[in-house]
């Protein structure tokens, strides 16, 4: 008998840890696929990426406000990317394209699209990007991590799965212990803005700390990399890191999170019943992460605060209150949970499947 050959992938995700994480946990639940990857040289897929998954990285570039000159530019760039993902879809032999979205998305669809190879798009955000709304019914399946983002893609053959999270999250075998020096049993809140981190949370944050403090709190604070202040607060009950890989852990240990609202935060909130604070970040696409909040704030999940409107006191007493509050933040946790789908990769891994193999 002779054995088939294996079935070829190529996974296009790049740029954050929000569409780099759930394209890395769907590629964990396709173990018979040979899978290769596809994004941009320099940015966050060269580190989170595992090695085992062959990287091509191609020039790629959004299209900002408007036409203007350089959109000429950018749009000869967007001709030779579709052409080189041509390239390597064909000279990989690949079968199936998967997507995450964002810039990336746009060459890797045309050109599978144009060699007749199925597309099948994961959009995790409650408001789907331009790139999805436009790419979507041109994908055989659209993935959606929030039911409500459905709405917005009417000509999509849409299919609602939730968002996949890294297995950190699903076995309660890997990364139980927090490796850090929290005492049990004290209130710990965790702050963290995105995979890069948020300036701007950070600065509140820090100032609202000392009486959270006083509260008997402790903050682990992920401040990202760009902050020139990030080591600025020194305090027994205080840790601040530019990033921490064991966030499973971290959240399920956490009273409260403070947190921006992307879809990855979120979907990771839900799964691990941690109750939060959102502050949606004010210059994302369309605002997308005030709509991300919205469906959390809905379901009594968290509370969110515009940036623009929140102050140290707002914030501060709001956190003192939640605190003193041990059962509120408690139902705020379980309704959290109530809104996760904690086995969303085996079931766009099921969906990519049917797409693919039919
Ligand atoms: C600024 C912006 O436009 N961000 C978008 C970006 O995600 P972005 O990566 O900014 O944010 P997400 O919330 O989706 O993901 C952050 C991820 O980073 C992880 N993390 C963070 C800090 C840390 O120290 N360790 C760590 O592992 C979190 O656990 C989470 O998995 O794409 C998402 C999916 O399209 C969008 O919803 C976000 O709005």
């Amino acid at each position: 008998m002779v054995e088939e050959a294996p079935i070829r992938l190529l996974i296009a995700a790049s740029g954050t840890g929000g569409h780099l994480f759930p394209a890395i946990a769907l590629a964990q639940k396709l173990p018979e696929y040979e899978i290769e990857w596809l994004g941009v040289p320099n940015r966050l897929e060269t580190q989170l990426v595992p090695r085992h998954y062959p990287l091509h990285t191609i020039a790629v570039e959004g299209f900002q406000q408007g036409f203007g000159i350089s959109s000429f530019r950018i749009l000869g760039k967007l001709i030779g990317s579709i052409l080189d993902v041509r390239r390597i879809l064909k000279q990989g032999n690949f079968q199936g394209l998967f997507t995450t979205g964002g810039y990336i998305a746009g060459p890797a669809v045309i050109a599978a699209r144009s060699l007749g190879i199925p597309v099948v798009f994961h959009e995790s955000n409650a408001l789907p990007g331009k790139v999805t709304r436009f790419f979507g019914p041109w994908c055989d399946a659209v993935a959606v991590g929030f039911d409500v983002a459905a709405q917005y893609l009417p000509r999509a053959k849409n299919v609602y799965v939730g968002t996949p999270v890294r297995s950190q999250f699903l076995d309660p075998g890997i990364n139980v212990s927090l490796d850090l020096p929290i005492p049990d049993g004290v209130p710990l809140i965790v702050v963290f803005g995105g995979s890069q981190g948020a300036v701007a949370i950070n600065q509140l944050v820090r100032q609202s700390a000392p009486a959270w403090f006083a509260a008997g709190a402790y903050v682990v604070h992920l401040t990202g990399d760009k902050d020139p202040e990030a080591d600025s607060l020194k305090h027994p009950q205080y840790i601040a890191l530019p990033f921490y890989d064991n966030m499973a852990a971290l959240l399920r240990r956490a009273n409260l999170a403070i947190s921006r609202s992307g879809a990855g935060s979120l979907t990771e909130l839900a799964v691990c019943g941690t109750p939060a604070i959102l502050i949606p970040y004010p210059f994302a696409a369309e605002d997308h992460q005030t709509y991300n909040a919205k469906v959390f704030t809905k379901a009594g999940a968290a509370l969110a605060f515009q940036q623009s409107e929140l102050t140290t006191e707002i914030l501060q007493n709001q956190v003192l209150e939640l605190l003193h509050s041990p059962s509120e933040l408690a139902k705020m946790g379980e309704k959290a949970k109530a809104i996760a789908i904690p086995d969303s990769a085996d079931k766009l891994a099921q969906l990519l499947r049917e797409v693919v193999e039919r």
